[in-house]
């Protein structure tokens, strides 16, 4: 299979799944034991912890780990509304479910968000600021880079801005992490969502960076674990796998990056010879991995069922979103036409592809979506951006 679907989720590198495997035999322990085999377990998670911590430029201290991106988000979305007064919540407009349903729930309980709109490119427009009422204003969220685009947004200025006004603001870094650099104290967000199964690490971890300026309650509480931040018995051999994950994800950025751009610029070259292809958010920063297009009169869902029967993965949009039947809401807020919407297959490559496969995809796409016309062959390019 040509696996073309990385920000779905990636597959465990194979130096994770060693590193995991003590702690899924021999060393079982719980880390909160105080005899031998539950200090190795502890031991364990605290690497981990540093080697997450290194990948964003945090202390360790600064690291709870949870069961992944979503429960990341949950935490940093309820865990700020229990100690504050309801009031309003600014919240980007192509935000993941993991943050738009939490907020959902929210605003059935006294709370209001406000949704920080974005442009043609899916780019965050950051004088809506301006417009929000301070006092009533409690905090905001706003994610570094979007699953289905890959558009990454500048947070830094956002960030001052916030904390210029003593406003927390939670970033969901999930699909920016081991793409591009991130460096926390530098972005200036308070709270940052992260995920393993999105760096070649297991999936149910992940972790949320926070301030220790910032008043959080947990969700989950019990034995104080997490620094009382998420109670629970640590699934250790998860935490290790995340933790080698991050530290390959660190040492590797530059070659994956280059080599991710490479495969994307690629396949967006090779677009311009599919005739109705349409590039979404092409004149925006992206993932060096993502690429997401539509090709005018197709439907993206049946598309991506034609493209398995050839042993191409890709997705219709988000994996979440994907078998609704509904346009993309992030291309729907970018927007996009909800027919030209229906019709967006996204394409997430990973350190393993290379240009054959990319060449490959193209081919079997020319042959589903017809190839061009004599005429339209002398056009320049037959692909539009959006
Ligand atoms: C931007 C973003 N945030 C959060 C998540 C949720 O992460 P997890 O699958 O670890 O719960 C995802 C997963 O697709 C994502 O793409």
């Amino acid at each position: 299979m040509l696996y073309f679907d990385h920000n779905a989720t990636t597959p465990l590198d194979e130096r994770v799944l060693d590193a995991m495997a003590p702690y899924l035999g021999a060393f079982y322990g719980n880390p909160s034991s105080l005899y031998r085999m539950g200090r190795i377990c502890r031991a364990a998670v605290e690497m981990a912890r540093e080697q997450v911590a290194a990948l964003v430029g945090v202390h360790p201290s600064g690291i709870v780990f949870t069961s992944g991106g979503t429960e990341a988000n949950n935490l940093a979305l309820k865990g700020l509304t229990f100690s504050r007064e309801p009031g309003l919540i600014a919240a980007g407009a192509t935000e993941h479910p993991s943050v738009s349903e939490p907020l959902e729930f929210l605003k059935a309980r006294a709370w209001r968000t406000a949704t920080i709109p974005v442009d043609r490119n899916g780019t965050a427009d950051v004088s809506f600021f301006e417009s929000l009422p301070i006092r009533d204003l409690r905090f905001a969220t706003l994610m570094l880079a979007n699953n289905e685009t890959g558009v990454i947004q500048d947070i830094a200025p956002i960030a001052s801005w916030c904390r210029g006004r003593g406003i927390v603001l939670h970033c969901d870094a999930v699909q920016a992490a081991g793409k591009i650099p991130i460096d926390f104290n530098a972005g200036g967000a308070h709270l940052m969502s992260l995920s393993g199964h999105k760096i070649y690490g297991p999936k149910g971890v992940g972790a949320l960076i926070f301030d220790k300026s910032v008043e959080l309650e947990p969700l989950l509480h019990g034995g104080g674990q997490e620094q009382g931040l998420r109670g629970g018995t640590e699934n250790v051999a998860a935490i290790v796998g995340f933790g080698k994950a991050a530290e390959l994800a660190l040492s590797e950025l530059e070659t994956r990056r280059a080599h991710l751009l490479a495969l994307r610029e690629r396949l967006e070259a090779g677009l311009a010879d599919v005739p109705g292809a349409i590039l979404f958010a092409a004149a925006a920063e992206r993932l060096p991995n993502t690429l997401q297009f539509g090709v005018a009169g197709y439907d993206g869902e049946a598309l991506v069922m034609n493209l398995d029967r050839h042993g191409i993965a890709v997705s219709s949009g988000s994996a979440c979103a994907s078998g609704a039947g509904e346009p993309s809401p992030v291309l729907v807020a970018m927007g996009v036409e909800p027919e030209i919407a229906k019709s967006a297959i996204r394409a997430s490559f990973g350190k393993s592809n290379t240009e054959a496969e990319v060449d490959r995809f193209l081919e079997v796409l020319k042959t589903l979506v017809g190839t061009p016309t004599s005429e339209s062959q002398g056009s320049k390019s037959l692909m539009s951006v959006i």
